[in-house]
């Protein structure tokens, strides 16, 4: 009986193997369904599989956490003791942070909790050293952060992005536009809405054989690939995360390699050890993390500028706004008063639903 990470391995051998076209594009879409379930299978911990973050994951702070991945002696805790003052042991041998190391920095008035991790390798998410770990706990970052040494950043870039993404991770991306929808019977319909020019029926219904389901209603509105429709299926074990890449050591380099690294995009080349550049990887940090900043406005009294409610962009209605203040003011509730660029008139009386925008100004009505 083979391993799961045997498997695996055969049928990717496999698919190297297959040449695409129309005549594979059935036998082509059960092997990439069938890769999907086992890689699932691997992550899924089982006993004392230590597939998830055991050991590894700290308490939650602030309104949103940026996770470190990178290969050893990057300079992940150089700049984590650069970002926050929080020391996190750094040298020049590889492995010197051996778990999770918590710190904080407060940016327009938002506490960012930022997690220093040790450094993975490739193959890690394959369970070579204490790598799915490691990934494990970037996993529930709402940004990552992935480090490279600008001596050789996009080999080390093309490896890591490879390990998130073998373990669900999807970066910089968002979920397909596919509706899936099961049914207890009437075959699979498939609809979309733009032309698909890399995905056929043969290979929808060859993934959808191999997932065992009969009927399904599926409306593709996006130009799809086969790992789009299998990342809809496996809904549950994907998460779609920001990156940021900190190129980092650029002190080590010329100015005309630097210039080469400003064409990556969402990247920030960076000198940890220096301090240089740091000011534009907080502006990244604070852009993709897409937070709101709340302002309070006491009835008859000016807006309190000093401490904003901060709220993230899938949590920010009045709703979550009360409950950041304090749980019991959502009973008291009558209704809000916004200013803003949520709303059309200035200013504007709002209810609990109401999504907020960054930097809105807001009065509570209690009954
Ligand atoms: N030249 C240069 N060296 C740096 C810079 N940042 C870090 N280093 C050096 O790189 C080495 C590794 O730094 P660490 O911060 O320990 O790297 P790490 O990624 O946390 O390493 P692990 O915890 O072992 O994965 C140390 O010798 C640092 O002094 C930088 O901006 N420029
Ligand atoms: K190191
Ligand atoms: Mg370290």
């Amino acid at each position: 009986m083979s391993t799961t990470i045997e498997k695996i391995k055969e049928i990717e051998s496999e698919m190297a193997r297959t040449q695409k076209n129309k005549a594979t594009a059935f036998h082509l879409g059960q092997l990439k369904a069938k890769l999907a379930k086992l890689k699932r299978e691997l992550l899924t911990p089982t006993g004392g599989g230590g597939g998830g973050g055991a050991g590894f994951d700290v308490a939650r702070t602030g309104v949103a956490s940026v996770g470190f991945i990178g290969f050893p002696s990057v300079g992940k805790s150089t700049l984590m003791s650069r970002l926050t003052g929080q020391h996190s042991e750094a040298a020049a041998y590889e492995f010197t942070t051996l778990t999770t190391v918590p710190g904080q920095v407060l940016y327009n008035g938002a506490k960012i909790q930022i997690l220093d991790l040790p450094g993975i390798i490739e193959g890690a998410k394959d369970g070579k050293g204490r790598g799915r770990q490691v990934i494990a706990v970037a996993k529930t970052c709402h940004l990552i952060f992935i480090v490279l040494d600008v001596n050789k950043p996009l080999v080390d870039k093309k490896v890591i992005e490879n390990e998130l993404e073998g373990f669900g991770i999807r970066i910089n991306k968002q979920p397909p536009n596919i509706i899936f929808k099961k049914k207890d019977k009437g075959g699979i319909a498939i609809t979309s809405t733009v032309p698909l020019t890399h995905i056929d029926n043969d290979e929808i219904k060859a993934v959808m054989n191999e997932y065992r389901i009969s009927s399904a209603d599926i409306s593709i509105r996006c130009d799809a690939t086969v790992d789009d429709l299998i990342d809809v299926l496996e809904a549950r074990s994907r998460s779609y995360i920001p990156v940021v890449y900190a190129l980092n050591k650029i002190d080590a380099i010329s100015i005309e390699e630097l210039d080469l690294l400003y064409r990556i995009p969402n990247a920030v080349p960076i000198s940890s050890e220096h301090g240089w550049n740091i000011d534009e990887l907080l502006e990244s940090m604070w852009e993709k993390l897409n937070l709101r900043r709340v302002y309070t406005k006491p009835k008859g009294k000016a807006p309190d500028y000093t401490a904003p409610v901060v709220l993230r962009a899938n949590a920010c209605t009045i709703e979550d706004f009360c409950n950041a203040i304090h749980r019991t003011i959502k009973d008291q509730f009558k209704q809000a008063i916004v200013y803003g660029r949520s709303v059309k008139h200035q200013p504007q009386r709002v209810g609990l639903t109401h999504e907020l925008a960054d930097e809105d100004i807001v009065t509570i009505i209690k009954r």
